[in-house]
């Protein structure tokens, strides 16, 4: 059976703060990306994010990650940039033990600028590996820790799936872990039932942190994301460019704009406007990105408006494009008259003269350079389609490769 709001719930749309934004573009892009970006090349990004006032970094969750944060931390420590910052480590319990020796090794001094994401925390508790694991966590001295439930929603939250959400939460907070991120690790849920599942986790934990990893497969993220502040969750986590998994997570450009219109502030400080939008699009190009042209708020041409006089925006008051173009859509004559009309001829007769002429050369010269943009276009999209292709490791390529590999060694597969 679905669930319904607690009694009394009462949601706040606007003019309130949460406590953190949780930024997923280092981890998640590294997963999404079909390639594997060296940690020094992110360096400028890692900056950039900091500068955006993003305080709360998810670094990162493969096997060099321990190591290679600690060289980050080491190096940000050097630009005296670290303070205030917590880069977190997604540990997914099934698979975490071959780490432990980067754990161990981590320079005690840069610890407290850790955070250890436990996931996947049901995987062998008959013998309370969670609980164990974060005993070995604190006794190195990794004192922040969260944990990361995964689910697998379907639009709406029964009775059953939250008292398997409960259950982890009381078994996290029974080891004194009070920050706990709700996953949506598929992207299935529907924003009328994250807003009862926030609200219900709101009453049943008053003081426990909680945020929503929201993923985007079906173009909910952002609304889910936001359905989650609103009904009591006090943390808010997403991607630049939308970084994240499969369609992403929500962007936190646009968060950010979104923060402003609607005055929800960040304790500690809200989020920096003139950089997020820089941030975003390096994120495309260091995890080698084709740049999103609309993407909101980001996308690489999305400021571009046609200067035609059936320009919606303008009509309405509210065009906030800082380039205009014009295409064949958009070439009415009064666009053309008020054209020379700006250009100083005052004589209607030769305005519209004018206006005729000219818009005859445009015409001549749009088809011109469509016919070649079309060319270049078919060009650049079979370039696009093999750079995602061309030796990227698919999983057939890595079996017949490691048949190679096996053929090559003179070893036989045993039959099982
Ligand atoms: C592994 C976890 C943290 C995740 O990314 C997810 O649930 O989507």
């Amino acid at each position: 059976m679905g669930m319904t709001f607690p009694a009394g719930h009462k949601p706040r749309f606007s003019n309130f703060s949460i406590d953190g934004v949780l930024d997923e573009t280092l981890r998640e892009g590294a997963e999404r990306c079909m390639f594997s970006i060296p940690t020094i090349d992110k360096l400028p990004l890692i900056r950039s994010i900091m500068k955006s006032g993003v305080r709360d970094l998810v670094f990162g969750s493969g096997p060099d990650d321990p190591d290679d944060l600690a060289a980050v931390l080491a190096r940000l420590e050097g630009e005296h940039t670290i303070d205030g910052q917590k880069f977190s480590f997604i540990l997914l319990l099934n698979c975490f033990e071959p780490l432990m020796v980067q754990f161990e090794r981590f320079p005690e001094a840069l610890r407290r600028h850790v955070t250890i994401s436990f996931g996947m925390i049901t995987h062998d508790s008959e013998h309370d590996l969670f609980e164990k694991t974060v005993d070995r966590f604190r006794r190195l001295g990794f004192d922040s820790l969260r944990v990361s439930l995964l689910n697998n929603f379907g639009g709406e939250i029964g009775e059953a799936a939250y008292a398997n959400i409960t259950r982890q939460i009381d078994r996290s907070r029974a080891l004194g872990i009070e920050t706990v991120r709700i996953n949506d690790s598929l992207g299935t849920i529907y924003p009328e039932a994250m807003a009862v599942l926030a609200a219900n986790l709101r009453h049943d934990y008053p003081e426990t942190n909680f945020c929503l990893h929201a993923h985007n497969d079906r173009g909910f993220g952002l609304q889910n994301a936001l359905a989650s502040i609103y009904h009591g969750f006090n943390l808010i986590e997403g991607g630049f460019a939308e970084f994240g998994n499969r369609s992403g997570l929500p962007a936190i450009e646009l968060l950010c704009k979104i923060f402003a219109e609607k005055n929800i502030h960040i304790t500690g400080g809200d989020l920096n406007d003139e950089t997020v939008s820089e941030t975003a699009r390096l994120a495309e190009e260091t995890f080698l990105l084709v740049p999103s042209l609309f993407r909101p708020a980001s996308g690489h041409i999305v400021d571009c408006e046609n200067m035609g006089v059936t320009n919606i925006p303008d009509y309405l008051g509210a065009s906030s494009a800082s380039r205009y173009f014009l295409n064949r859509i958009g070439l009415h004559m009064p666009t053309l008259e008020r054209l020379f009309h700006d250009l100083g001829v005052n004589d209607q007769g030769s305005i519209s003269e004018m206006a005729t002429g000219f818009r005859d050369h445009l015409e001549g010269l749009m088809h011109e350079v469509t016919v070649r943009k079309a060319f270049e276009y078919r060009a650049l999209r079979r370039m696009v389609e093999t750079f995602y292709d061309d030796d990227v490791l698919f999983s057939d390529r890595v079996y017949t490769m490691a048949r190679q590999f096996l053929d090559g060694r003179g070893a036989r597969p045993v039959a099982a």
